[in-house]
């Protein structure tokens, strides 16, 4: 049995090593898909061993009653059944050898040891998670909670932004992501998350008898003190003489209580410095970004536009056309159909411009080769990856697949440009939660390291291609313009991201929102600056 389970567990460590990439798991669907295959191997291993130990219990169930039965023989008439010799030899051996046989049985352990055994192959040649990847995957949760603005109580129930799903998260669900906020010193998301984690726990006590996995006053220690460190201290004693009912000996509690009281005697204002609470941390300054004017900040427009509840004025939409395109031979051969999406600066939506077998195809050569997106070090120009930018991504160049050359054609006829000098396909896929926060897709003039090393100058141009519709959320977002764009399948969004006189244009700052459901895949060309010279004349005058 356990040859042939060694034998599976082979011909997957051929499959799996080719691929295999330990951390990081979460921020790709791609990866997501391999951590299915990790779970059903779990499952079989957990099942065999489910059935060993059943047959092993079956086993001894039977010698009980055969122990049974002798023994009340026996205790029906004791001299009796003892004055017989075969009696009498037999219940020597019953204590003896039997039992010896009966103990090993009870105490063998090769069915653990097996299972064990495969639970370490599995971890050692399949994907698996690992702590990062489930603190990740708690962040990417709350990120979208925030970022759609969900109730705890809506996505603990499989709600999200209105759309009813069936799976819902458990009190212990509940409790490990208000544990990971914790860990992260994040305590807003703490106390949403412990409130809703004791909300179910009790729910989920009164449906069933069973103990649920984590004691209450566990959720209860972490409330109270996150509850503290957000500035209600009084709420704060409260839950802690809630938990000192159900353990009275819980030392850290009797500590805390004894502050919290002091605390509230003094009425002190130092209520929320954290000294002298025991597990006390110093609280970590959210970066507030800076408003725009006396509007909502760059942050609120970004979050209000990923909700689909940002429009540009009507004075900007009422100016936006659509038309086939004419800018090159073929565009007009192939009828590329542009709408507008924004007039100045220009944004371009090319539909239907990339087909479905394109798609299929540069997915499979993208998919072996992706890796944790990284961004420009703004000082060092060194690659590095970042909080604010989640995804996987790869890059495909010309001699990888005619497919890529076409794409790069395909650019050319779209935008009038060059791609020579183009950096090459990068294609990414973004997991649930995979966002990347406002950027420019251009190096600024104080980045002076950015792109040293291509020598081709700046980033002129961005050509974002849909590979995917996307369930819920990941829209790419410009904050500043209060427009969003809606992924569609086959679909290429197109902008300069310089001005005609070769300076950046800021009002191009955009962002790709979380995905909240299912699961996004673009790809881009960017153009640079060297060899448009005559294809894009350049101007003097600052404002272009
Ligand atoms: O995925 C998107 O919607 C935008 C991606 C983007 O802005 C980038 O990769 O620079
Ligand atoms: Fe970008």
């Amino acid at each position: 049995m356990r040859l042939r389970k060694m034998y599976i567990l082979g011909a997957w460590v051929i499959i799996n090593c080719l691929c295999l990439i330990r951390a990081e798991l979460y921020t790709a669907i791609t990866d997501l898909e391999d951590l299915l295959d990790t779970e059903a191997m779990f499952m079989e291993t957990l099942n065999r061993y489910i059935q060993r130990e059943e047959k092993k219990l079956e086993r001894l169930k039977r010698k009980a009653e055969e122990y049974k039965k002798e023994h009340s023989l026996a205790s029906a008439d004791v001299s009796e059944y003892l004055s017989n010799p075969i009696n009498a030899y037999l219940l020597v051996k019953r204590l003896t050898t039997d039992w010896t046989t009966t103990e090993s049985l009870m105490t063998d352990q090769t069915a653990l040891d097996d299972a064990q055994h495969n639970f370490t192959e599995i971890k050692r040649f399949m994907k698996f998670p690992t702590d990062e990847d489930l603190t990740g995957a708690a962040a990417a949760l709350i990120r979208l909670q925030d970022t759609y603005n969900m109730d705890t109580s809506s996505l603990a129930q499989g709600e999200l932004m209105g759309v009813k799903y069936t799976t819902q998260l458990s009190a212990s669900d509940c409790f490990e992501l208000g544990r990971q906020s914790y860990n992260s010193l994040d305590y807003r998301h703490t106390v949403l998350w412990m409130t809703e984690a004791l909300a179910r726990q009790e729910a989920e006590t009164r449906l069933s008898s069973n103990k649920t996995e984590t004691p209450k006053w566990e959720i209860l220690e972490y409330l109270a003190y996150s509850t503290y460190m957000e500035g209600d201290v009084k709420s704060a004693l409260d839950m802690t003489n809630e938990l000192l009912q159900i353990y009275p000996d819980h030392e850290r509690a009797q500590g805390n209580k004894v502050y919290y009281l002091k605390a509230l005697e003094k009425k002190t204002d130092s209520v929320n410095t954290g000294e002298n609470v025991t597990e006390g941390h110093k609280e970590e300054k959210e970066i507030q970004d800076a408003p725009l004017g006396k509007g909502p900040t760059e942050r609120e427009l970004y979050e209000m536009a990923c909700r689909g509840n940002l429009t540009p004025p009507v004075e900007i939409t009422s100016q936006l056309t659509c038309y086939y395109s004419s800018s090159s031979p073929f565009a007009r051969l192939a009828r590329l159909k542009v709408e507008e999406a924004y007039p100045k600066p220009r944004i371009l939506l090319f539909r239907d411009v990339m087909y479905d077998s394109e798609i299929e195809i540069i997915k499979r050569l993208a998919t072996p080769r992706l890796r944790r997106a990284t961004v420009q070090n703004f000082k060092t120009g060194q690659l590095e990856t970042a909080n604010y930018r989640i995804s996987k991504s790869a890059w495909l160049n010309e001699e990888d697949d005619p497919i890529v050359s076409r794409v790069s054609r395909r650019v050319e006829d779209m935008t009038g440009l060059t791609t020579k000098t183009a950096e090459e396909l990068q294609v990414v896929n973004y997991g649930i939660g995979g966002h990347y926060e406002p950027h420019l897709d251009f190096a600024r003039k104080e980045e002076t390291n950015a792109f040293k090393s291509l020598g081709t100058g700046n980033r002129i141009a961005t050509v974002l291609f849909y590979m995917s519709d996307v369930a819920q959320g990941g829209a790419t977002v410009f904050p500043g313009l209060q427009l969003a764009l809606w992924p569609q399948k086959g679909t290429a969004a197109v902008w300069m991201n310089l001005l005609a006189n070769g300076n950046g244009d800021f009002s191009t700052r955009h962002a790709a929102c979380p995905v909240l459901a299912g699961s996004k895949w673009v790809s881009n060309k960017w153009l640079h600056e060297l060899g448009q010279e005559i294809l894009r004349p350049c101007s003097l005058d600052p404002s272009e």
